[in-house]
């Protein structure tokens, strides 16, 4: 079964891909304009971008509203995560978190439009943000926190996980498989 994803963020669309195809979805991308607002919570983006993504006429499609929060600064930076990245990069983050608690989480959501009806789903990973890392590193694009985050339990970065074992530590695995039980409860899929 088809799925269409409106997302830009590739290392978004290869988990959900990775997590959906066991379930018989095929995820397909989708390339719409979403306006997203600046502020509020990740559940309330994702719930804005599905109104905007269910009248594209595409058929199924999911959304995908994510962030990192810090411990130190209380709701920052949240759905804002994306930005602040793109112009304070690691030095920044280092910087902020010089001598503050180093504990962080990520946060996502995911909506789903489906024969007119529509639902949000989240998941949350806790984990500490590493106290220092070398100096040039490589994400995976969409995904530069995952070479500096550890997660609570684990005994390396998410960048260092083989596949299943970043899947454990997933929230969107756990977003997108709350959806595919409440797709299959509704009795939406077979
Ligand atoms: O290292 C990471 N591992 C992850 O697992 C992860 N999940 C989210 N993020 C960060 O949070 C922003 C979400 O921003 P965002 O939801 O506005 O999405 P986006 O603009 O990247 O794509 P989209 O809005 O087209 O779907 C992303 O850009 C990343 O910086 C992650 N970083």
């Amino acid at each position: 079964m088809k799925i269409f994803f409106a997302t830009q963020n590739t290392g978004k669309l290869a988990e959900a891909r990775e997590i959906l195809s066991p379930f018989g979805f095929e995820v397909e991308s989708i390339d719409l304009p979403l306006d997203e607002p600046d502020a509020g919570t990740v559940t309330e983006v994702a719930r804005i971008k599905l109104e905007q993504a269910a009248v594209s006429g595409s058929g199924p499609i999911m959304v995908d509203d994510a962030g990192l929060y810090l411990a130190a600064y209380p709701g920052f930076p949240g759905v804002l995560t994306k930005r602040v990245f793109e112009r304070i990069g690691y030095r920044g983050i280092a910087k902020l978190l010089a001598g503050e608690d180093r504990r962080a989480w990520f946060e996502g959501a995911v909506g789903v439009s489906w024969r007119g009806k529509q639902k949000v789903f989240t998941g949350k990973t806790r984990g500490v943000i590493l106290e220092e890392w070398p100096e040039r590193i490589k994400p995976e694009p969409g995904f530069p926190f995952d070479p500096i985050f550890l997660p609570d339990g684990a005994t390396k970065v998410l960048k260092d996980m083989t596949s299943a074992e970043r899947m454990h530590y997933s929230y969107r695995r756990k977003a997108l498989e709350k959806m595919v039980n409440w797709l299959k409860e509704t009795e939406q899929v077979d």
